[in-house]
């Protein structure tokens, strides 16, 4: 039995153990299907350097352009031959096949199509379905739609491979205790202090390192250390083992997840975090857009200076944020985004968190505590408790609040701003649409 083999079912084993999925067939088709995206994509990649030199390694598929066209060639069923090179030459010009399509009669079967799902944030997000339970994928496989059984199942996997990853190590994550006895000393690169200062300014705005203490900033400036990438350099590889976090220092770096391009960041910027996090496989290929200039910190002191402070709570409010039911169409990346860019705020008895007739600034979600949603002429109007939000209606609309929401215990509410909610939530806005309070349902 080769390695590679065994190897695979330790780990999917291990996974099993500590994830225990509710359907664990769905949860191991969900664990081979991603694998085989990252390795078919890491060939795609490795198809567009091959591509760069005159050479082609998929001689049967136009690869002039891959991330223009945004497309990958369709390869054939991951439960036949598994072979890289095996590619549909049915249709190879084809491009991705839509999302609901249930080709499933062709050699890709009816899991052809996951390797041309885009991200969860590009796809019209299905709100009955939970995105991390592969159970609810299973569920709707059984929903009739009179497209097939499989089409919902289809689209859904990879989303809820991803979102359980991350869930499993997270318990890692949340115990830094467990590194404070060892003998672990963070580099010291020796930069110059007037590279340190522009590094202390850069880092200032950055979600991960605003929070940090003095001490453990100049920590982390000591081990940073300087690296440049030319345009067109790979970063970043999805699928990979995370090695180093990376600071943009000047330069464009574009994200592609399974070949179709979904992002860009700039200076100031960071990435390459959530695999280090969530000790989980490269989520994304960063490409060097532009000649690109990083500041990189190595896996170690990463983890442990950043997952003491921070990281917590952006794992707290991710766990939180889990159970709210206006965002269970968003995905892990969407609800970690949202997290970075949420404060919390602590309200007492009598307060009110928003007044009717006042300009909205801000969307809110209970973390604890009750409130009272009242109008001056309709007195009363309905109680909201933990996992429940309000102060949509005026940015939605761009109304005056339409409610005075009062506390009526210790309430701690998580805030979003204005120009956050219409950016991170995603699908969520359209659920949130449908059930405005002062529209008749
Ligand atoms: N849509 C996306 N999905 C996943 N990762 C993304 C996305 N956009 C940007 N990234 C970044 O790309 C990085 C790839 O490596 P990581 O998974 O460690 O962390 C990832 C994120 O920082
Ligand atoms: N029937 C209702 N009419 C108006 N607002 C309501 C009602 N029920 C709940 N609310 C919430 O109260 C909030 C007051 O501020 P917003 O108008 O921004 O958003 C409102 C809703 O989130």
């Amino acid at each position: 039995m080769s390695s590679q083999f065994t190897d695979e079912l330790t780990q999917l084993q291990k996974d099993i153990n500590t994830q225990k999925p509710a359907d664990v067939l769905q949860f191991c088709a969900n664990y081979f299907n991603n694998k085989l995206q990252a390795q078919r994509s890491q060939l795609w990649n490795q198809q567009g350097k091959a591509n760069a030199a005159g050479i082609n390694l998929f001689p049967n598929v136009d690869v002039s352009n891959p991330y223009v066209n945004d497309r990958q060639p369709s390869f054939k069923s991951p439960f036949s031959v598994n072979d890289p090179h095996s590619i549909h030459d049915d249709d190879p010009h084809s491009g991705p096949a839509p999302a609901d399509s249930t080709s499933a009669s062709s050699a890709g079967g009816i899991f052809k199509n996951d390797f041309n799902v885009k991200t969860p944030a590009s796809s019209k997000a299905d709100p009955t379905l939970d995105p991390n339970d592969p159970s609810a994928a299973a569920a709707a496989s059984g929903s009739g739609n009179g497209k097939g059984p499989f089409s919902k199942l289809s689209s859904k996997i990879p989303i809820a491979f991803n979102a359980n990853r991350r869930t499993s190590v997270s318990a890692e994550a949340l115990n830094p205790d467990k590194f404070k006895s060892d003998s672990w000393r963070p580099p010291i690169n020796n930069l110059t202090s007037s590279q340190k200062a522009a590094l202390s300014k850069n880092l200032a705005s950055n979600f991960l390192f605003k929070q940090l203490d003095d001490a453990s900033k100049k920590t982390v400036i000591e081990a940073l250390s300087n690296k440049t990438f030319s345009k067109d350099t790979e970063i970043i590889t999805q699928g990979d083992e995370g090695d180093f976090f990376y600071v943009i220092e000047s330069g464009t770096v574009d994200f592609y997840v399974n070949g179709a391009k979904v992002s860009s960041s700039n200076e100031g910027s960071s990435f390459g975090e959530l695999a280090l996090m969530y000790n989980s496989p490269r989520a994304a290929t960063a490409t060097a857009a532009t000649d690109v200039t990083c500041w990189a910190l190595d896996r170690a002191t990463f983890r442990r200076i950043l997952l003491e402070g921070t990281f917590n709570r952006r794992l707290m409010y991710e766990d939180f944020l889990k159970d709210v039911d206006v965002l269970k169409s968003l995905s892990a990346h969407e609800r970690s985004k949202l997290a970075d860019a949420l404060s919390t705020e602590i309200y007492h008895k009598g307060d009110k968190i928003v007044t009717e007739g006042e300009q909205g600034e801000n969307f809110y979600l209970i973390e604890s505590g009750n409130c009272q949603v009242y109008k001056e002429k309709e007195g009363n109007i309905k109680q909201l408790t933990k996992g429940d939000y309000f102060g949509e209606v005026a940015l939605l609309n761009d109304l005056p609040r339409q409610a005075t929401v009062e506390a009526l215990d210790t309430v701690i509410v998580a805030t979003l701003g204005k120009s956050g909610f219409q950016r991170l939530l995603g699908p969520a806005v359209e659920v949130l649409r449908l059930q405005d309070p002062t529209k008749a349902h």
